[in-house]
């Protein structure tokens, strides 16, 4: 628990051990403001702080489409004074055991170097695609009904609602995504101006059919100018859209913004619908980058929480050494209406780690895949297929922002 007269020493420790350039005003504002002090472990030496650790009470949208608590570990940091001592891990530690106590089956996070977590029962789990799109080479096709729909400027901070509402519609469409907690809202309309490195202040446009919005789209454009003419970029913040043809209407309007000829998209999902619409995908340069890293913090009632696209009836004998409530045989019988995971003294069919769960838990990564790794062992033949098949998910999991 922090007290929010240590807030400001405490968020200043997280800013030095990321170099300490200060951030906006405005974003430190409201990283404060959404910061849960109950939820939160400060590391003092004296009365000098020197190590943070916070949770988001997030509800995350898993396989199925249930929205499960989930603890959004976040401004994570040591002083480089008092580094590779065990301050991480005490506070590590101490957060799992709360989120235990809390009655929340899920961990997740997203890691300044995916080499800290794995230690503490941490997985990749979702993944995302950095793209340049040369949109002077690259053509979009367009569905049937795209002409439909209408793409118009609107100020971001005046069609919040709305496009809340369009967000809200998909949260629960894929695994991954985070149902908006109150506040969380202006994270997408933050626009200090330190952090524009030359482009314009924040845009955006609606798509509308009917007169009702199906889709958003904020960006910056950045100009510039060589000897042949322009080349600006369009720096994408977000995009989300409720269809096929709202989607389309959205990337024609980016990819083709006067004066510009590249479109450069961060964090989008490994699945979405331009890599489907384009001419040439070489000429997008997409980048595969892990995000969300999961943690099955209650092994049972993680992997009761979602459902399976194909009846799977095994059991998992499942080591974990940082939570060592979990180590031990677990039988999970489910399908795509919903699922039991009860502790067994059955044979075990597959054995593995709790990483490998956290790993699956989202659909984006196969059991099969880390089986063939080696990271699965087969116990009973067919075991590993069934929990595959089972554990996908149609839809690619996506975190749609940082925390
Ligand atoms: C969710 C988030 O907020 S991600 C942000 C994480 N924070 C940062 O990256 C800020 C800069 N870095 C730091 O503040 C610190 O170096 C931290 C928090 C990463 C590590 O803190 P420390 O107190 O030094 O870690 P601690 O001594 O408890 O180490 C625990 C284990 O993690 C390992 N470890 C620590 N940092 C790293 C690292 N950067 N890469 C790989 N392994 C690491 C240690 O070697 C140790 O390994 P062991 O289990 O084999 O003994």
């Amino acid at each position: 628990m922090l007290r929010q007269d240590e807030w400001d020493e405490w968020y200043d420790n997280l800013i030095r051990a990321f170099g300490g350039v200060p951030e906006a005003a405005e974003e430190r504002e409201l990283w404060n403001a959404l910061t849960e002090l109950d939820r939160s472990i400060g590391a003092w030496d004296g009365d000098e702080c020197v190590g943070t650790a916070g949770a988001f009470s997030f509800r995350l949208t898993v396989p199925g489409g249930a929205s499960v608590p989930a603890a959004g570990v976040t401004m994570v940091s040591v002083a480089a004074t008092h580094r590779r001592r065990g301050v991480l891990r005490s506070m590590m530690r101490r957060q799992l055991d709360d989120v235990r106590e809390w009655g929340w089956p899920l961990a997740v996070l997203t890691a300044s170097e995916p080499a800290i977590y794995g230690r503490f029962g941490y997985a990749p789990a979702t993944f995302h695609v950095n793209a340049e799109i040369d949109t002077t080479r690259v053509r979009l096709s367009v569905p049937p009904g795209t002409d439909d729909v209408r793409v118009r400027y609107a100020k971001p901070a005046d069609v919040l609602d709305a496009c809340e509402a369009v967000y809200a519609r998909l949260v629960p469409q894929r695994p991954g995504m985070v149902a908006r907690l109150p506040g969380w809202e202006r994270l997408g309309l933050l626009d200090p101006e330190s952090d524009r490195e030359g482009a314009s202040p924040l845009q955006s446009v609606v798509a509308e059919r009917d007169g009702e919005v199906v889709g958003y789209a904020r960006f910056h454009v950045k100009p510039e100018w060589d000897a042949a003419g322009p080349k600006g970029t369009v720096v994408l913040r977000d995009v989300q859209a409720l269809d096929p043809a709202a989607h389309a209407a959205l990337w024609r309007f980016l990819f083709g913004i006067d004066l510009t000829s590249k479109v450069h998209a961060r964090g989008r999902p490994v699945d979405e619908v331009w890599q489907q619409l384009v001419s040439d995908l070489r000429r997008c340069e997409p980048r595969l980058r892990d995000s969300l890293h999961v943690r099955l913090v209650d092994v049972g009632a993680a992997l009761e929480a979602r459902t399976y696209q194909a009846p799977v009836d095994v059991v998992f004998d499942v080591e974990d050494d940082f939570c060592p409530w979990n180590t031990g045989r677990w039988r999970l019988s489910g399908d795509a209406k919903g699922a039991t995971c009860e502790r067994t003294e059955d044979a075990a069919d597959l054995a593995l780690s709790v990483r490998e769960l956290g790993a699956a838990y989202l659909g984006g990564v196969s059991l099969a895949a880390l089986g063939a790794a080696g990271r699965v062992r087969e116990l009973r033949q067919g075991a590993l297929t069934e929990a595959a098949v089972g554990f996908g998910s149609p839809v690619a999991p996506w975190l749609p922002h940082g925390f």
